[in-house]
């Protein structure tokens, strides 16, 4: 199987966009549709849902409204700084406000506690803080909210890749969550491969990257 790098699948991304003209927010609803069709709705009703504030945050965003949208219970929570969140999180976000789902910003004690709850309570944790876009390792209130999603939750499916895993490499970034399963897209990356013990099964989801960007990223290497 084909396995890329981050690095190539941001820029497979930035074609599709840039050169393209697909806009990024058709990509992240293609995204968290995929991941919505992945998931056993018909034996999981209450939905703990852990976003940051990037793109991968907003994609499980956009999925906690099609979850919403199908009258499911759903307990959201965001991490990071709010001022800082990408164009199309903050579209997904504006969504839900407009919506009026509420959420949880984990920013204090409070919120941990709520998470561990939530996580308890819930049939599925959704991960959804980091994807590609990880560039450092993860502390503070990242790590301890990583940890209880671990601990607590009785399933976690992971969006892209366990955040906290180092997608190139597979080995976590100070600490990750261990998913039962990670649905990643468009193709295999390198650090999700025979990293099960992370990684839980893996889905390689296709989110309308034409062949074009794809064979475009792989040309310049
Ligand atoms: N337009 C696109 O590029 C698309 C992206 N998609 C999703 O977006 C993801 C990539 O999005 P981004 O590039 O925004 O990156 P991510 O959303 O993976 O992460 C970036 C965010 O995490 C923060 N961060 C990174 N390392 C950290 C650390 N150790 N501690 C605390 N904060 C940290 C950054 O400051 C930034 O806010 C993909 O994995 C995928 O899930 C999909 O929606 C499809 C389209
Ligand atoms: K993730």
């Amino acid at each position: 199987m084909l396995t890329i790098s981050c690095s190539q699948m941001k820029a497979m991304d930035s074609y599709a966009i840039n050169n393209i003209g697909i806009p990024s927010i058709v990509l992240m609803e293609n995204a968290a549709l995929k991941v919505l069709k992945n998931i056993d709705l018909k034996n999981k009703n209450y939905f703990t849902i852990v976003c940051g504030v990037g793109n991968n945050g907003g994609d499980g965003l956009a999925l906690a409204r099609h979850l919403a949208l199908i009258n499911k219970k759903i307990d959201l929570f965001i991490i990071g700084n709010l001022d800082k969140g990408t164009k199309d999180f903050n579209i997904n976000l504006n969504i839900l406000k407009n919506m009026d789902t509420n959420f949880t910003h984990i920013k204090n004690d409070g919120g941990l506690e709520k998470l561990k709850e939530a996580a308890k309570n819930g049939d599925l944790t959704i991960d959804s803080i980091f994807g590609i876009g990880l560039t450092r390792k993860v502390q503070d209130l990242f790590y301890k909210t990583i940890e209880i999603i671990n601990y607590y939750s009785k399933e976690i499916l992971s969006i892209d890749i366990p955040s906290g895993l180092d997608g190139d490499t597979g080995v976590p970034l100070g600490i990750s969550v261990k998913a039962n399963k990670t649905i990643t897209f468009h193709l295999m990356k390198k650090g999700l491969a025979n990293n099960i013990y992370y990684t839980g099964d893996v889905v390689v989801e296709d989110i309308g990257i034409p062949n074009k960007a794809t064979e475009a990223v792989l040309k310049m290497d």
